[in-house]
């Protein structure tokens, strides 16, 4: 099947391709050629192993890292040796056994070497300077000339201490296009105060285009795919707004718990660690207005004007949970207020939002694993059909998984009856693009930040809105002000959450499931 692409060759494969929209963006894929450093720090845990190293691998096999440039460090406390290293992240880098796979394996995993330390050792940065250093006098790299990626896949907590030893120790000369880029997880900070504290201490020791705060929800395809949607089809310019538009919820759920990850989740909450990230991107691409050009700092401008028209969040338009069990945890305190499900309304107050409710909704140990954005239409004006109880129109972006963009709308039933069906117009990534590899977000990501290209990553002003909207919420929270409701694991979380859905003005569709069509 033809991927119907005419103009646009997005192919990952072609490096000397680079970006979709060349003309428009500011992005440094020439110095792709000239020695690279990607140093991961916290190498030993769980981010590193399950996302970062598989996508700098995915990267390597489809040749956007070449050994005769790359080396990979990895950087932590715990002792190990490299070998120690290429042993644990082995098992997730790839599940195929053929031998071109295993050889392709094999040579990734020779680039890369491993350094103990400590987050605030003057010893241990040092002796990574100079293992880079080294690195980079085996590639002939002219002083000047090479790249260093830091990749802190580590609790926020040691930011502070790990980028004043990168500033101190392991910094390149950068007079002859060469780079020293920080990249940064989430949550960035707790509240709008410490985000603040955290951003004025990185912002003194890196400027702004060397900071990457990489949500990786940014980087998955139907994300990045919500521009091109909204703004290259003349179908949704006239609709996209409050006169058609009754409310778009953005949905994520999750089928498991906190899994090993309780103590780090206890001191966070789903707020802090979908809502104010996650979900408010996806909200921002969803709600902001159309950007001068596809440069970087145009579309954050117009992420950052739609954050500032938030209103303040009404406490009758939020229920939270938290899963029967959680606190079984050993790493969970029993008397916990964390909430592990939460639903969220927000509304934005602008010419094109004003009365649309914003329904952000997460939740971990649900009955499903899916994350959506959902907008439902308003009621077809003159019911001529008697079908409005049915259901309304809805398109539904679905992220993951089984990629998707399906219309709910109102058919004639076909048969010698005249009688309305509620069907779907769909277009399922799997079906009609079976020849594409959908990457993984942090592989285009990572790629992204090795191309110099902050498009799909968070700027500071963006952060300080976003905290600006949920911290007084937070802080009630923190305070045991407002009390998470029990909900059953497997379940669709407090029924409180449906009610509140219905209040704010959706309308349930009875009796229609949407499938994704499978090829058989
Ligand atoms: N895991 C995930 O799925 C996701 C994680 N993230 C974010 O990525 C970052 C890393 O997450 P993750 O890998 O799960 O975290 P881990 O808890 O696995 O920590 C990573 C490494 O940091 C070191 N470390 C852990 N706790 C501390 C501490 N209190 N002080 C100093 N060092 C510590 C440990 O290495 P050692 O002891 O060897 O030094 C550990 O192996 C976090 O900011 C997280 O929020 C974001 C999205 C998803
Ligand atoms: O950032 C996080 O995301 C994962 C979910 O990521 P997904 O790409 O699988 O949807 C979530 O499990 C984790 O709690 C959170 O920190």
């Amino acid at each position: 099947m033809s991927t119907g692409s005419t103009v646009l060759d997005t192919s990952l494969s072609n490096v000397s391709l680079g970006s979709s929209f060349p003309e428009e963006r500011d992005t440094e894929i020439e110095n792709e050629v000239k020695c690279l450093s990607i140093i991961v720090l916290g190498a030993s845990g769980d981010l590193a192993k399950k996302k970062t190293f598989p996508a700098l691998f995915h990267l390597f096999q489809q040749g956007f890292l070449q050994e005769t440039d790359v080396h990979i460090f990895g950087y932590a406390r715990t002792k190990l040796s490299d070998d120690n290293l290429r042993e644990r992240i082995h098992g997730y880098l790839s599940n195929k056994s053929s031998s071109r796979q295993t050889e392709v394996l094999s040579r990734f995993l020779q680039l890369i070497k491993y350094v103990s330390g400590s987050y605030d050792s003057e010893d241990g940065f040092q002796l990574l300077n100079k293992e880079i250093s080294e690195h980079e006098i085996s590639k002939n790299s002219q002083p000047g000339t090479s790249r260093r990626l830091f990749y802190l896949a580590l609790p926020p907590s040691v930011y502070p201490s790990v980028c004043r030893m990168i500033r101190r120790y392991c910094m390149n000369q950068s007079d002859l296009g060469g780079w020293t880029r920080i990249v940064v997880e989430k949550p960035f900070g707790k509240d709008l105060k410490s985000a603040e504290d955290l951003s004025a201490q990185l912002g003194e020791l890196f400027d702004e285009q060397q900071l990457y705060r990489i949500d990786h929800y940014l980087g998955k395809e139907l994300v990045q795919n919500l521009l091109v949607v909204r703004f290259a089809n003349r179908f949704f310019l006239p609709l996209w707004n409050r006169d058609n538009i009754d409310n778009i919820q953005i949905v994520f759920r999750e089928d498991f718990g906190t899994e090993g990850r309780g103590g780090y989740f206890d001191e966070y909450g789903i707020i802090r660690d979908i809502i104010q990230n996650h979900l408010l991107q996806v909200l921002c691409l969803v709600a902001m207005e159309k950007p001068v050009s596809l440069k970087p700092e145009h579309i954050r401008d117009e992420k950052v004007k739609v954050l500032q028209s938030v209103l303040p969040i009404k406490l009758e338009e939020v229920v939270l949970g938290q899963y029967e069990g959680y606190k079984d945890d050993p790493t969970v305190s029993d008397s916990s207020n964390t909430p592990t499900f939460a639903t969220v309304v927000l509304r934005i107050d602008n010419e094109r939002w004003e009365g649309v409710p914003f329904i952000l909704k997460a939740g971990k140990a649900l009955n499903s694993r899916k994350a959506e954005i959902r907008v439902q239409f308003k009621d077809v004006p003159g019911d001529i059909f008697k079908c409005k109880k049915q259901g309304r129109n809805e398109f539904v972006i679905r992220l993951q998984p089984s990629e998707a963009m399906y219309m709910k709308l109102t058919v004639k039933k076909p048969g010698l009856e005249m009688s309305t069906i509620q069907s779907e117009l769909d277009l399922s990534y799997g079906l009609r693009y079976q020849d594409v590899k959908i990457p993984e977000a942090y592989e285009r990501l990572i790629l992204d930040t090795i191309r110099g290209d902050q498009q799909h990553f968070v700027r500071r002003d963006e952060l300080r809105v976003a905290w600006e909207i949920f911290t007084p919420l937070l802080h009630r929270i923190d305070a045991g002000q407002l009390k998470p409701i029990s909900y059953k694991p497997g379940s669709r979380g407090p029924a409180e959450a449906d009610e509140l859905l219905a209040k704010a003005g959706y309308v349930q569709t009875h009796g229609y499931i949407w499938i994704p069509p499978t090829l058989d």
